[in-house]
């Protein structure tokens, strides 16, 4: 890609990115530009990614033709107020914001402004990253597909309508934290019953990712490869009656409610 990509905070989420697209070759690394208030901060990511660095988010903005806004929601009016005047008609705002919609940026620095609307997650870091993108009025789909093919550069992405990206948060930009948990309560048990910490999370993280591919690729229903599993009279239908009895699903679906709920109260 012949763009230079920039990079507002350079947290949790812009570091997953930034890993992705390097690791992809996308763009070559010095066609990056990262920004942070924390010296520290650039200093580790300047020594893992061999990016530009700058404490200065305008520097980013004059040299970037996309600029990825990825801090947190609390700070981001300010940062945007901070640098709009040097976003012209030609700059690709994408922002990757919990609760930042389109409007409330065009608000900032103009409905003239091409500004694209992500939500993505931190299995970027490692290629697997599921991301969804909507536009506003000013993005062609050209532009739409360029910004698109970063997206695509650390995982896979789909273009939805912006009421979808609350229900993208609870199914995929919040969900890793709940699958660690999983992982984590199933490697303890493992350990319980003797299994090293190493080993219980390898087998642990092997078995969620391979049930993840065998979804994606078999095409069957979740239920039909779950009863795969259940060998009549076996060792699987006693977990299945415990988590069932335990609410899992239950807890589940609620827990992504109240995720989903947060991200509409956070758009207001
Ligand atoms: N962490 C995640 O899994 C995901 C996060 N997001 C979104 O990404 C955004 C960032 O989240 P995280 O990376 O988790 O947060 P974080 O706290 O890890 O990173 C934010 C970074 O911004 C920097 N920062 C703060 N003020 C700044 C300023 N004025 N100029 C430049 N840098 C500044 C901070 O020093 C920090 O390094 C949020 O808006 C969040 O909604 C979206 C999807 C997933
Ligand atoms: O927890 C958050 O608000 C952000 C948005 C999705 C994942 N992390």
């Amino acid at each position: 890609m012949n763009k230079t990509i920039g990079f507002i905070g350079s947290g949790n989420m812009a570091k997953a990115m930034i890993g992705g697209i390097v690791k992809s070759k996308l763009v070559p690394s010095n066609k990056i530009n990262v920004s942070d208030l924390n010296q520290d901060t650039l200093n580790k990511v300047n020594a893992e990614f061999n990016v530009n660095t700058s404490t200065d988010s305008r520097d980013v903005v004059e040299k970037s033709d996309i600029v990825i806004v990825a801090v947190k929601p609390n700070v981001y009016d300010l940062v945007l107020e901070s640098v709009k005047d040097l976003i012209d008609n030609n700059k690709i705002i994408v922002t990757i914001a919990a609760g930042k919609t389109i409007a409330s940026i065009e608000n900032i620095i103009g409905n003239d402004k091409k500004i694209v609307r992500t939500m993505p997650n931190t299995p970027a870091l490692v290629n697997e990253g599921m991301s969804a993108l909507c536009k506003n009025k000013n993005i062609s789909n050209d532009e739409l597909d360029t910004v698109k093919s970063i997206f695509d550069s650390f995982g896979k992405s789909e273009v939805v309508s912006e009421n979808m990206i609350d229900a993208v948060i609870g199914v995929s930009g919040s969900a890793p934290a709940y699958v660690f948990m999983f992982i984590e309560a199933m490697a303890d048990a493992a350990v319980s019953a003797g299994m090293s910490r190493p080993q219980a999370y390898k087998f642990a993280s092997q078995a969620v990712m391979g049930s993840a591919k065998m979804v994606l690729e078999s095409g069957k229903h979740p239920g039909e490869l779950k009863d795969m599993v259940c060998s009549p009279g076996g060792t699987t239908i006693e977990a299945v009656k415990t988590l069932e009895e335990k609410g899992l699903r239950n807890a589940v679906i609620k827990a992504m409610e109240n995720c989903i709920k947060k991200s509409q109260e956070m758009n207001k």
